[in-house]
């Protein structure tokens, strides 16, 4: 589930210099494709430009999915992660930030491909970015935490562009890891989020 891999940070960040482009680049290409007028010609064109792309990176693929990793530093990375993941155009992607006291906070852009409502953050994608910073919050990068219950109450519509999030623990029972978080716009507050993180018995 978490595999152990025998790269020192420097190899690391070395990867991550080679892949992170590659996400960059496609997230361009989504917001490309999203919001472009070209003609029948020009997207001919570019649809196979893109299947060609496509074959080269398939030349060489993993099995699966891209899983979670640490070295022996006890650095993780998760690059295919829906959330987080550098390799992974689907991800804005969030960076979480922790302060020493463990709260958490992240700012994100949130472009054309993240649209619900007309003009605004889809609510499911508030609720995935949530979901992670809580989790990162409930876990303070020590111990596994899973997502047993989110509640989520949508006070105000979240226009596109710049959002933070912010979350907090505000209790903890037994394997239970209470969460609370929220995100917001430039109109403030969109969305609060409760969670309850619990610590898997395997992971004791
Ligand atoms: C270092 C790297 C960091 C890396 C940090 C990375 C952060 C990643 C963030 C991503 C977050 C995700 O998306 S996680 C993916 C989405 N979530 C999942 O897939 C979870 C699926 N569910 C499960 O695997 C399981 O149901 C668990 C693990 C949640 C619970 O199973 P369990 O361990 O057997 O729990 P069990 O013994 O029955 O119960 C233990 C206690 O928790 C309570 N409990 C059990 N389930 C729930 C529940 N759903 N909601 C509320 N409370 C619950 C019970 O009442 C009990 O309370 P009491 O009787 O003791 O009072």
């Amino acid at each position: 589930m978490f595999r152990f891999v025998d790269l020192s940070d420097a190899e690391v960040d070395a990867l991550e210099a080679r892949y992170g482009p590659l996400g960059a680049s496609l997230r361009e290409l989504v917001d490309a494709a999203i919001r472009t007028n070209a003609g029948d010609a020009e997207v001919r064109d570019a649809v196979a430009t893109i299947e060609a792309l496509t074959e080269k990176l398939r030349i060489d693929q993993i099995e699966g999915a891209s899983g979670v990793h640490y070295n022996e530093a006890g650095r993780s990375w998760s690059w295919g992660n829906a959330a987080i993941g550098l390799r992974n155009a689907v991800a804005p992607p969030m960076d979480v930030q922790q302060s020493e006291n463990g709260d958490t906070y992240a700012e994100v852009h949130l472009g054309a491909a993240y649209e619900g409502p007309p003009g605004m953050v889809h609510g499911g994608v508030s609720a995935l970015l949530l979901d992670h910073l809580m989790g990162v919050t409930a876990s303070r990068m020590t111990k596994v935490t899973f997502t047993g219950t989110l509640t989520l109450k949508y006070r105000n519509p979240l226009p596109l562009g710049r959002v933070v999030l912010s979350g907090e623990v505000s209790g903890e029972e037994g394997r239970k890891v209470f969460v609370a978080a929220r995100i917001e716009g430039d109109q403030g507050i969109a969305v609060e989020a409760d969670g309850i993180f619990i610590v898997p018995v395997w992971s004791e």
